[in-house]
Parts: C-alpha cells; structure tokens; sequence
C-alpha cells in the first residue's frame, strides 16, 4: 500500500470550487496534485500558488491554473508535505529545500493541510535534521552563530557543491539540542542575521492527513487555536 498516495490524495477533498490553493512540494504532495490535476480537468475551477519551481513545473504537467501574490493577498487552503510532526502538530519541513516559499504560503493561507505518512509522526521533534536557509553573504559566521545557540549545522551539498534553493540561499541541515522548545527555538533561529528562514513550522498547521494503525486515512486537528499567521 501506498501510504503517501492515500494521504495525498486524502487531501484533495479539501479543495472546492472557487478556491486558491498553496501548492506544497515532496513525493506525498505529488499525490494531492495528480488529484487537483484530474479534478481541474473533470471541471474544478481553482488557482494554485506553488511553492517550489518543481512543483510550478508539476501543475503546468497536471493542467493547474496558476497565479500568484501579485493577483491575490490570501490562500482559501494550502496543502503540503512535512519532514517530522510532532503531537501538538509542530512540523519541521525542508527536506526537498522548499521550506521558505512553504512558509510563506502556509503564513498566507486560512487553512493549513498537511499530509504525511505514518512514518513521518514524532514523539518528540529533532530525529529529521532541521533545514535552516541562508544567504551565502557571511555563511560561515552565520554557521557559528546557529552552533552558538546549541544546534550543530551541516552544508547541504549537491554534486560535491553546494546546494542552492530556489532563492538563490544555502542550507544548512541542524541536529537541534535535545531539549529543545520548537516554538522558541523557530524565533530565536530567525534572530540570526544571515538566517532567512528555517524549516520550523509551529503554531501553524491546523489539520494532519495521516493514517491509524489500520491504515486508514485520520485527521489530526489543531487543539489550541493559537496558531500564528
Ligand atoms: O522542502 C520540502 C518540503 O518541506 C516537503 O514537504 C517535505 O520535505 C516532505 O517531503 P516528502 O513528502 O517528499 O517526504
């Protein structure tokens, strides 16, 4: 069984007519834009914003009409992938180099859908290294200083080089401390001059597409209503 295809396509059912729609990024969310894709032929009328230029390439393949935040301030509904999801629905996201322009879209949207497998699900945030994107102005003062504040950070590479996001920036990929509180832990890494974003997304999902022990598809929703836009 296909989890990533039962919890993307899951997603789908959340997209209605009219809408404009954050287009996430990853191998679960392909599944959710395949869906849109077959929807949109079938009739639907909706935009998508994506959030990466694989997934822009992704919904001209899947026949999704596009726009962007020149023509529009808000999303009715972004979908997306994530690394980790802990209990309180604290997500570390990245892994694909996606995370700034997820972010944004995610921040913009009135609702927040994220889609992840079984395997995804964390007691406890921290075993998926946090992405954290830099610009490469002064990146190795800005590496001192995210090891100064306890998290121990890694070049991403690609070919021997360095892998550069669709932004132009570096990665670095962070073991973060033990104890650490994701929320805090999100705002203090955004304090560092140099960080442009990092792939802690707290207080901003409001549903998790996942599956029981049975391998059926659940929804785990926002509980305290707190979350930050
Ligand atoms: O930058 C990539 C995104 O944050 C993805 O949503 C995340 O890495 C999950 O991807 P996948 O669904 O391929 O595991």
């Amino acid at each position: 069984m296909n989890e990533k295809k039962l919890v993307g396509e899951k997603a789908a059912e959340f997209v209605k007519d009219g809408m404009i729609v954050g287009l996430g990024t990853g191998s679960t969310v392909y599944y959710t834009l395949e869906k849109i894709g077959q929807m949109v032929k079938e009739g639907l009328q909706i935009k998508g914003i994506p959030t990466s230029m694989a997934t822009e390439k992704l919904a001209h393949e899947f026949g999704i009409p596009l726009t962007s935040f020149k023509e529009v301030t808000y999303l009715d509904v972004a979908i997306d992938g994530a690394d980790e999801v802990d209990p309180d629905l604290n997500l570390i996201k990245g892994g694909g180099g996606a995370l700034l322009r997820e972010k944004i879209i995610a921040a913009a949207a009135n609702t927040f859908i994220v889609v992840a497998d079984s395997s995804k699900l964390s007691a406890k945030l921290g075993s998926f290294r946090l992405p954290v994107e830099v610009i490469p102005f002064g990146y190795e003062r800005t590496a001192m200083q995210i090891s100064s504040i306890g998290c121990v950070p890694e070049m991403r590479l690609s070919n021997g080089n360095p892998y550069i996001t669709d932004n132009h920036n570096y990665i670095f990929d962070c073991e973060i401390p033990e104890n650490s509180q994701p929320h805090k832990l999100e705002t203090v890494l955004n304090m560092i001059p140099g960080v442009v974003e990092n792939g802690l997304f707290t207080k901003m999902a409001d549903v998790i597409i996942t599956l029981d022990a049975n391998k059926k598809t659940v929804l785990m929703k926002e509980k305290n209503k707190n979350r930050i836009r």
